[in-house]
C-alpha cells in the first residue's frame, strides 16, 4: 500500500473505457483540453521541428467542428507559438497557462506581465553564459524562458543547470522559479498559477453539465489533472509515473485514436 497522498498509477485506458463511457453518458458537453508537446506532437530533439502527428490534427479539427465539444490547448510554449503549430481549438493556452486566447482575446495573468522584461533580461544574459555549451538552447517565450539540454552532451548537463541556477538568482533574485521539465529548465515568475488554474477558467465557462477531459504527459500537466478528476477525466501519456491521472496512453499515436473514437462513438453518447 502506497503512502496516503501518493496517486495511484493511472490505469490503461482500455481499463477505463466503463469510467469514459459514463463521463460523457452523464454530461450535455464535452470540454477537450490538449497539452501540445509529448501528447499530440511526438518529442523531438530541436523544439522548432515539433509537429503535431497528421491523425492528432485531423482529430482535432474533427473535435472542433462537432456541436457540443469545446477544445482547448493549454501548453508550456508561447502562446503564439503553440497557435501556429495546431489548428482548429477555440481555446489556447500558452505559457503554462499565463495567456490565455479565447473568444477574439487574448489575456496576460497580470503578475506574468510585470515580470516580462526581467524574463527578456534573463534570456538575453542566459544566451551569452550557455554560449560555449554545445547544443543548448535558450527559448525566450516573453513570460517564460527555457533551456534546452536534450542535445547537450550528458558530461555538460550539471553545467547547464549550474550557470542557469546562478544567472536566475543573479538577475531574478526572488521573483524567478525554475521549474522542471523533460530536458528542459523552465524559468517563470515565482507564481502560484499554472496548466491547472488555467484549464478551471476555461471550464468555468462551459454549462454545468460538460464533462471535462484533458490529456497531457509531463509534470506541468500534473495540476491540471488535479483540476478536472475525479468529476472529468485525466488522461497522462507515457508510462512516467505516479501521476493524478486516472487513465494512461503510451503515444501520441495513441492520443489520437482516442481523439478520433471521441469525436465519431464518443460524442453520440452525449445526453
Ligand atoms: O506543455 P507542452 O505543450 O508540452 O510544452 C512543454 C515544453 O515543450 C517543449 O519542449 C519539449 O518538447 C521539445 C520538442 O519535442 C523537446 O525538444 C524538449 O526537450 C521538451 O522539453 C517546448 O520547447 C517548451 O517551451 C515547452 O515548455
Amino acid at each position: 500500500m502506497g503512502a496516503p497522498d501518493t496517486p495511484s498509477p493511472p490505469q490503461p485506458l482500455e481499463e477505463q473505457w466503463p469510467r469514459i463511457r459514463a463521463t460523457i453518458d452523464d454530461a450535455t458537453s464535452i470540454l477537450v483540453c490538449l497539452d501540445f508537446d509529448g501528447t499530440l506532437a511526438p518529442i523531438v530533439e530541436d523544439p522548432d521541428d515539433a509537429t503535431p502527428t497528421e491523425r492528432n490534427q485531423e482529430a482535432v479539427m474533427t473535435l472542433a467542428d462537432t456541436p457540443g465539444v469545446t477544445t482547448a490547448v493549454v501548453s508550456g510554449r508561447a502562446l503564439l507559438d503553440v497557435r501556429e503549430r495546431i489548428n482548429g481549438p477555440s481555446i489556447y493556452a500558452g505559457n503554462h497557462g499565463l495567456e490565455l486566447a479565447r473568444d477574439g482575446d487574448i489575456s496576460i495573468h497580470s503578475v506574468a506581465r510585470e515580470h516580462a522584461a526581467c524574463i527578456e533580461r534573463l534570456c538575453a544574459v542566459l544566451e551569452v553564459a550557455l554560449a560555449s555549451v554545445p547544443n543548448c538552447r535558450v527559448e525566450n517565450k516573453r513570460l517564460t524562458g527555457t533551456v534546452h539540454f536534450r542535445a547537450v552532451p550528458s558530461a555538460a548537463v550539471p553545467t547547464v543547470r549550474r550557470i542557469t541556477h546562478d544567472v536566475v538568482d543573479s538577475v531574478g533574485g526572488d521573483a524567478l522559479e525554475i521549474s522542471p521539465g523533460k530536458q528542459i529548465l523552465e524559468i517563470g515568475p515565482d507564481l502560484a498559477w499554472g496548466k491547472g488554474d488555467a484549464v478551471e477558467v476555461i471550464a468555468a465557462d462551459e454549462p454545468s453539465e460538460t464533462a471535462v477531459i484533458y490529456v497531457g504527459d509531463d509534470v506541468t500537466d500534473e495540476s491540471a489533472f488535479r483540476t478536472v478528476e475525479p468529476d472529468g477525466l485525466g488522461i497522462r501519456v507515457g508510462s512516467d509515473e505516479p501521476s493524478t491521472a486516472s487513465a494512461r496512453v503510451e503515444s501520441p499515436a495513441d492520443v489520437a485514436d482516442f481523439l478520433s473514437w471521441l469525436g465519431s462513438t464518443g460524442v453520440d453518447l452525449l445526453e
